[in-house]
């Protein structure tokens, strides 16, 4: 916890972005660059103080609806919401994990990993980050405008608005109570920088939880918005002279998940060393090309015509190595076929295996009769303090 910082009292509502990879899924799990933007539709959490000794977990989107007795939760991890984060989540003691399940499991067990998955994230963040002693019930209720696991970074989006919840209500992060004037926002943006650095941490542990081995890449732009190319274990920097691209969003309603197709691509990697090496190196090359061409564009070198003319063929190019690791889909292929015939290009973005497709549009292109998507190069993190029944105006973290 911040030295000056105390729980706080309030309620919160807090809203994350989901994103979308342009380039450079899967194989950002093995160092290569991934380039990603924060997209439109967000997660929504409500976070408020309850009188009562219960803890309570409203989550439609996956259908759960759980409460339990603050005695009944685990003692506190002694990570004390900061410095140590050498732990994988996945590897809590088997003791305290059949505890968690078994808080999880209760008496309504309907075998749903979606739910399992999202219940043991927040326990697992909750003991995590409460402060000991802290004996005040709360009740959190969480809704996105994201498709649940269809790749566009849903976990994600759960995970920051999760792990920013937790923070600030126990105290690890101090966020200004009133609207802060002009003069003083540039004060606080070390403390921000800080703030952000915490609430990334910790949701990439919730995604451990949900994913096994994320990269990282998704609760990175949920946490910081705007367009990143991101590489494991080097971090994120912001895309040079991306402003905004059109896109065209398919959702093919095929279910998957994230943990069990990047655990396939994993067993192509062990098997065929020498194959997917190489192709892991060409996804690189889509990556770095995508950069560069930012960049010159920025550099005034080529025009939005022209990034958008080698896009599409970096499109097809990272769609076909994406087939090759085994993540397409019938439903993918048959989106890219309809959308080739009146000459657009589409790839699978996120894990793939079903989710969503992504289509480039021209400026202009499908206007009226199409909905279409944005893809921003701002998009942050937000907060509202809900204050004497009105919403304060929102403000970044
Ligand atoms: N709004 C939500 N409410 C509760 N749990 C959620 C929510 N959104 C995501 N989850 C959790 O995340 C899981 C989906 O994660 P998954 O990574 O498979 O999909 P995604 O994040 O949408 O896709 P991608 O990782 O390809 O971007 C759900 O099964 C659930 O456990
Ligand atoms: C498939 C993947 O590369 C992106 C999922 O949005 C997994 C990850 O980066 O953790």
């Amino acid at each position: 916890m911040a030295a000056d910082s105390k729980p706080y009292d309030g309620p919160l509502l807090i809203s994350a972005p989901g994103k979308v990879i342009l380039f450079g899924e899967h194989a950002v799990v093995y160092k290569k660059t991934a380039i990603a933007a924060s997209l439109g539709l967000r997660s929504y959490l409500y976070l408020e103080n309850r009188s009562d000794n219960v803890i309570h977990l409203e989550l439609p989107d996956v259908g759960l609806s759980r409460s339990w007795n603050l005695h009944d939760l685990p003692q506190p991890l002694p990570y004390a919401g900061s410095a140590d984060d050498s732990h994988h989540p996945l590897d809590m003691p088997a003791e305290l994990k059949q505890q968690l399940m078994s808080l999880i499991i209760g008496d309504d067990y309907d075998k749903n990993p979606a739910k399992e998955q999202a219940a043991l994230a927040f326990l697992y963040l909750y003991i995590s980050l409460v402060t000991p002693g802290d004996v005040r019930g709360l009740s959190v209720s969480v809704k996105s405008t994201l498709p649940v696991g269809a790749g566009l970074g849903s976990s994600a989006g759960f995970a920051v608005v999760l792990a920013t919840a937790l923070l600030i209500h126990f105290g690890h992060i101090v966020v200004p109570t009133k609207t802060v004037a002009e003069d003083q926002v540039q004060d606080r943006s070390e403390e921000r920088e800080q703030a952000l650095s915490q609430v990334n941490r910790w949701a990439f542990k919730a995604e451990q939880v949900i994913h096994g081995n994320p990269s990282g890449v998704d609760n990175a732009v949920a946490s910081y918005g705007g367009a990143k190319r991101y590489t494991k274990g080097e971090g994120f920097a912001s895309l040079r002279g991306f402003k905004s691209l059109r896109l065209l969003l398919t959702n093919t309603t095929v279910p998957r998940s994230t943990a069990v197709l990047v655990a396939g691509v994993g067993d192509k990697c062990r098997n065929f060393p020498n194959v997917m090496n190489p192709i892991m190196d060409a996804v690189q090359a889509i990556s770095d090309d995508c950069a560069s061409l930012f960049e010159r564009h920025a550099d005034g070198e080529v025009s939005k015509e022209q990034v958008v003319t080698r896009i599409e063929d970096l499109f097809d190019l990272n769609h076909c190595l994406l087939s090759a690791m085994g993540v397409s889909h019938p439903s993918l292929e048959q989106v890219r076929n309809i959308t080739r015939q009146h000459g657009l290009r589409t790839k699978l973005t996120g894990a793939g295996g079903g989710g969503c497709a992504v289509t480039i549009l021209r400026d202009g292109e499908f206007a009226k009769s199409v909905g279409f998507f944005y893809l921003s190069s701002a998009n942050p993190l937000t907060l509202q303090i809900p204050h004497k029944k009105r919403l304060m105006p929102s403000f970044q973290i």
